[in-house]
């Protein structure tokens, strides 16, 4: 059995997964445990571990414990410090989305938990990188999506609604995304944004929803990209023009149909090369895997890379 060292953020899911932490807590045999207190120690955590932890081939594992968030900043933690024996990250679904335990097919907290103890390698799975102008971080590394625009202004307005709390008690996180998505569509403008990606250089002049994804869900489950897998080494850009609202709906009920949306002639799918740059005209929201990254101008470069995932 590997080495565990866990960070856990006891607020994932709105803090209701007590129980499956003592159930974890008494059957995992585990190195370290660490909670997290404060948005963003989680990364603190993971840093520390890769600096500390020798840099030699080994049985040590991060598992992380929480939300989609929570393991963002486990990953850019890691990343933080560049090692030749990369830390490979397990993970155990806590929070209200799961997107990524539902790509990576997890299932459950519990499911998660009894599966590492048959888990013999990792495997490599890719992760987005963006380096450039954007608001709080100059550098931040994704394993589900990055969005600018209308996916940000839900999660942002997800994250700060009295409901998300309230639904995630009967078990209904899912559905405060849904609510926002309502809500926000009415306040989002449409911005500029140009692309040059290997040989395409694209304008798209009335942008509402810009979405680089390496997997098929954002959103707590929906299906944004149905043919994306976490482990086939590239990134997909969804972007959706300024639509009606009539417009919108059909799109939005398209969604439910694998992929029904993407025919659409106001959404488009394009494949990203490595060193592709986008350049937001505009300032606008963005979240990386849920995580909020603030109002600002987007100008970045985009590579991909491979990170090892006990999972
Ligand atoms: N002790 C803490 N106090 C306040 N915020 C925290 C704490 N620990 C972590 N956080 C923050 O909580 C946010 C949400 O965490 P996380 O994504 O793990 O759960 P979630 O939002 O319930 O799940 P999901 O992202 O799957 O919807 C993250 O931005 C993280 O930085």
């Amino acid at each position: 059995m590997p080495q565990f060292y866990v960070i856990n953020n006891p607020l994932a899911g709105s803090g209701r997964h007590q129980e499956k932490i003592s159930k974890i807590k008494s059957q995992l045999t585990f190195a370290s445990w660490q909670d997290t207190t404060f948005a963003g120690q989680a990364t603190r955590f993971a840093k520390k571990l890769a600096k500390d932890l020798p840099d030699v081939p080994s049985e040590n594992v991060i598992l992380a414990i929480g939300g989609d968030g929570t393991l963002n900043e486990v990953l850019n933690g890691l990343l933080k410090f560049k090692r030749h024996n990369p830390i490979p990250i397990a993970y155990i679904p806590n929070g209200s989305g799961n997107d990524f335990a539902r790509a990576a097919q997890l299932g459950d907290a519990n499911e998660s938990l009894s599966r590492l103890a048959k888990i013999r390698s990792s495997q490599l799975l890719t992760v987005g990188k963006i380096v450039g102008d954007a608001p709080k971080k100059q550098t931040r590394y994704f394993v589900n999506n990055l969005g600018i625009g209308f996916d940000a202004a839900v999660v942002s307005q997800t994250n700060h609604d009295k409901w998300k709390a309230r639904l995630n008690k009967f078990g209904l996180g899912s559905l405060s995304y849904l609510f926002s998505v309502l809500k926000v569509f009415a306040n989002q403008n449409s911005f500029p944004v140009t692309i040059n990606s290997g040989d395409d250089y694209l304008n798209f002049p009335r942008v509402f929803l810009l979405t680089l994804t390496n997997q098929a869900y954002f959103g707590g489950g929906i299906a944004l990209l149905p043919e994306a897998k976490l482990t086939t080494y590239g990134l997909d850009l969804v972007i959706a023009e300024k639509m009606s609202f009539v417009e919108f709906l059909g799109m939005f009920l398209a969604l439910k149909k694998n992929g029904g949306h993407l025919k659409f002639k106001k959404v488009h799918h394009l494949k990203m090369s490595q060193n592709a740059t986008i350049h937001v005209r505009d300032i606008q929201p963005g979240q990386a895997d849920g995580e909020e990254l603030g109002n600002g101008s987007y100008d970045f470069q985009l590579t991909f890379e491979h990170y090892p995932f006990w999972i």
